[in-house]
């Protein structure tokens, strides 16, 4: 992921889905979630289908030599960055369509594919003849598919089985990753499952996956016609965008709450889903399911600062060795933090003993990078732990022992997990590419950065990585509460000098 922008070309998408007369679903869906979030949206029609409110009447496949026909007249000028599949009509359809994601693939290897399974018409009725084994032989081409709960049953042949089961299932017949929509689930929970096998950053195995849970209250609409299409090229748009599976998805799941509570309760009538632009309030993001965060329910000790009351926390210098901490502790900074990285354990706890003592005279608060345990036993002010380090950081421990905790998170997936943790301050990063750690494919841009504060509560958000002198200002202009920067201090000619420069521009 790298979300800061390069052109001012927006991403394209194909949709190879149906068309619907009536307007709500297949390609008028997508073009309209196209264009609601910044996307170009490319349509091959594969079935231009009658149908109303009440019924579907006929399905009309298009030929294959016309699909094939668009496919290279796109091909020319408007190469796809991310392809997503709707209503595939007949066999000859989904021959063709396999053989062309295969071509498709090798010419643009970055290519994202994303099946939406359409079987049946919301109204009733089936759109499609395929057969589930025509079906599973497209999987293995497919990036991620988005079945609902029937969907998944369907092709997995598994009844009663769990969300988690059936995503599993779904990614050993060969799609790189599921997600379950829970929207028009019987089932007790409206939750949204996705099971990630290796797609964008990761090489797994479908045992060794990583898998995300996003719930919502239920929206009672009756305005929800092609809702199910346009999650699926909303997700197609945010990754078009650059942005993580599990952040596209969140993002999904934000725009369909906010389309479906746009017509709350105007009953007795079948209206198209809305598309309302970029979803950024945060009433509109789902919860984020944490095993984590379920043992948790006091907020950790706070830093004496929320994020309404106007008081910031500066600057944020993050250095890594006792003759930084002493030059800087005088200059009356509110935060600093030790990061200190490959030191063997006697020499790391004597600079953290020290460290505490130093910084004990002064109002700073001193954080302590990674290493929570000699942080709790040599009384630091707080810990800064990273998304590794949640799982195997005893948290309940770091609360009891008073210490604040500072989380790093790089996305509104992460951001939300975190901030169910109550932290005492929440970091995203990397805002920009940065020398100092591998952040490839973390990189957050200024527009993400104002996104992810609009989600944020009173807890204080640090913004991270690649800061320096001239970036500052427009970071500061987001309305962080701090600015932490490693380099810009420590390569400084005059650090002194840089500390206040940097102080000046964050007044106000
Ligand atoms: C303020 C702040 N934000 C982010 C980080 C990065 O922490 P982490 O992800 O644990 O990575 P390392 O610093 O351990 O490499 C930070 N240290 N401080
Ligand atoms: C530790 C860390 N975490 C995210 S980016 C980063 C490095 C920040 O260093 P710099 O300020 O030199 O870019
Ligand atoms: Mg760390």
């Amino acid at each position: 992921m790298n979300l800061a922008p390069t052109s001012k070309q927006k991403p394209i998408l194909w949709t190879i889905s149906g068309a619907d007369c009536s307007g709500g679903a297949g390609i008028a869906a997508d073009i309209k979630t196209g264009f609601s979030l910044g996307a170009e949206v490319c349509s091959l029609m594969t079935a231009n289908t009658v149908q109303n409110s009440h019924k579907v009447f006929s399905i009309n496949p298009v030929n294959i030599d016309v699909l094939q026909q668009q496919v290279d007249a796109l091909l020319a000028d408007k190469p796809p960055s991310v392809i997503k599949i709707g209503l595939l009509a007949n066999s000859y359809q989904l021959n063709w369509l396999s053989l062309t994601l295969i071509k498709l693939k090798q010419r643009v290897p970055e290519l994202a594919v994303i099946y939406d399974p359409v079987g049946q018409a919301s109204v009733g009725g089936y759109l499609s003849s395929l057969t589930r084994a025509e079906l599973l032989s497209l999987l293995t081409l497919v990036d991620i598919i988005t079945p609902n709960w029937q969907e998944a049953e369907a092709l997995t042949g598994l009844k009663q089985a769990s969300e988690q089961e059936l995503a599993h299932a779904i990614c050993q017949l060969g799609a790189k990753a599921c997600i379950i929509k829970g929207g028009h689930s019987q089932r007790k929970t409206s939750d949204d499952y996705c099971l990630d096998t290796g797609f964008h950053y990761k090489a797994q195995t479908p045992d060794d996956s990583i898998s995300y849970r996003l719930s919502s209250r239920r929206y009672q609409t009756s305005y929800s016609h092609g809702g199910g299409c346009s999650f699926a090229s909303a997700l197609g748009a945010f990754i078009a965008h650059g942005y993580l599976l599990r952040d596209a998805f969140t993002q999904s799941k934000a725009f369909i709450n906010q389309g479906l509570s746009a017509y709350q309760g105007e009953d007795n009538y079948y209206g198209a889903f809305e598309q309302q632009g970029w979803p950024r309030d945060a009433g509109y993001f789902p919860g984020v399911l944490t095993a984590t965060g379920e043992k948790l329910t006091a907020p950790f000790a706070s830093l004496g600062i929320k994020r309404q009351n106007g008081k910031k926390l500066g600057l944020y210098p993050v250095i890594d060795s006792l003759a930084w901490l002493e030059r800087l502790l005088p200059l009356g900074l509110e935060i600093i933090q030790l990061r200190v990285k490959n030191t063997d354990p006697a020499a790391l706890e004597h600079i953290i003993a020290e460290a505490v003592k130093l910084a004990k005279p002064y109002k700073t608060r001193l954080f302590i990078n990674d290493h929570w345990q000699l942080a709790i036993k040599h009384g630091a002010y707080g810990v800064h732990l990273g998304q590794e380090d949640l799982d195997s950081a005893d948290l309940a421990q770091i609360q009891k022992a008073g210490l604040r905790l500072g989380i790093s998170t790089h996305g509104c997936y992460e951001f939300l997990l975190a901030q169910q943790l109550k932290p005492s301050y929440l970091a995203i990063g990397a805002i920009f590419a940065t020398q100092t750690k591998d952040m490839t494919g973390q990189i957050q841009g200024l527009d993400n950065l104002s996104r992810l504060l609009a989600l944020a509560t009173d807890i204080p958000v640090v913004a991270i990585g690649g800061i320096n002198l001239e970036r500052a200002a427009k970071v500061w202009q987001t309305g962080v509460d701090s600015m932490a920067v490693v380099t810009a201090i420590t390569l400084a000619a005059e650090p002194e000098q840089a500390v206040n420069r940097f102080r000046q521009l964050m007044v106000g």
